[in-house]
């Protein structure tokens, strides 16, 4: 079976134990389709199986997981040569999905797994951060001492989804405000900013639309700067609401630079790095992404 699989869809082992995936795949299996199954364990597996993948020339292969599952296996079909690239699918099994949400990828398994092996596929842009890595949906950085693991249950229960913006980035009670430098294509800003938020796509954190307007297909990342020394969770209240908030500057640019005297912490589709200069340029048309009729991240839909 695996030898013709023309669509590999590759789990990440939190959401694998999954009955109505089984049944799913299947189905389609019965229907005539070449499905191979991986499954992760950590962070690294998915790059590994996107290579079996290219080795057997599969056509599609699919990120069964959130978005840092998206991001590992996009992160590795970016580095493919462009003839071998196969196409991207998203199965949402995150937590957040916040890509799969707002590109109105189906919620339901049997529905996202067909769009993932037999929907159209469309050019996309890739994001590529100081040339080694890179974000499909969105960077959220910010500046603190040190990176956690986990978001306090504490935190999580008094502001909802809220909290998942410093998931993986920082610890809420340690986000200061700090210099930096940003520049883009007829923009440059220095000041103490808060938290920054570059979008391919347009929300993360659970749903925060942090820019609203961002299109995966037109060559441009969105920029919202937070500035202000605002105590949480006051800010993040008006988050997403830039035209009520004094404290948002935004812009949009094919790149960004940005840089600081201390280290920021950039969370790219959820997974961190951390520095004190960041290159981020837009590569239109990187991947190709099946996607459903009508996506509201598409310029041409
Ligand atoms: N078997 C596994 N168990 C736990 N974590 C895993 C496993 N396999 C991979 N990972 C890690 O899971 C992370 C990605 O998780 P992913 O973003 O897909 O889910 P999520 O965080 O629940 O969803 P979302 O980002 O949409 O909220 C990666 O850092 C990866 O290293
Ligand atoms: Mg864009």
């Amino acid at each position: 079976m695996d030898k013709n699989a023309t669509s590999f869809i590759i789990v990440n082992g939190k959401g694998a134990g999954n009955d109505a995936l089984r049944a799913a795949v299947s189905k389609l299996r019965d229907e005539g389709h070449s499905i191979a199954v991986r499954v992760t364990w950590e962070r690294g597996d998915a790059g590994r199986y996107v290579n079996e993948a290219l080795a057997q020339d599969a056509q599609t292969v699919i990120a069964g997981g959130g978005d840092g599952t998206i991001n590992e296996i996009a992160t590795a079909l970016a580095l493919a040569s462009v003839e071998k690239r196969p196409a991207l699918g998203i199965l949402p099994l995150g937590t957040a999905n916040d890509f799969a949400a707002s590109a109105g990828i189906p919620q339901e398994i049997d529905p996202a797994l067909r769009l993932a092996i037999a929907g159209r596929a469309c050019p996309v842009d890739l994001a590529r951060v100081n040339d080694n890595a890179w974000f499909i949906n969105m960077a959220t950085g910010g500046f603190g001492p040190r990176i956690t693991s986990e978001t306090p249950e504490k935190l999580k229960a008094a502001l909802g989804s809220i909290s998942y913006f410093i998931h993986g980035m920082l610890r809420l009670d340690t986000l200061k405000p700090d210099r930096c430098d940003i520049r883009g294509e007829n923009f440059h800003w220095q000041g103490e900013a808060l938290a920054i938020g570059i979008g391919n796509g347009r929300q993360a954190g659970g749903g925060q639309a942090l820019c609203p307007q961002a299109l995966i297909d037109d060559g441009l990342l969105q920029l919202r700067i937070f500035t202000g020394e605002e105590l949480l969770p006051a800010l993040f209240n008006t988050l997403t609401r830039s035209d009520e908030n004094p404290n948002a500057i935004d812009s949009e640019s094919a790149w960004f630079e940005i840089t600081s005297p201390h280290d920021i912490i950039f969370n790219l589709d959820g997974e961190p790095l951390s520095g004190r200069k960041f290159r981020i340029d837009v590569e239109p048309g990187a991947l190709s992404c099946r996607l459903p009729p009508g996506c509201p991240l598409l310029s041409v839909r």
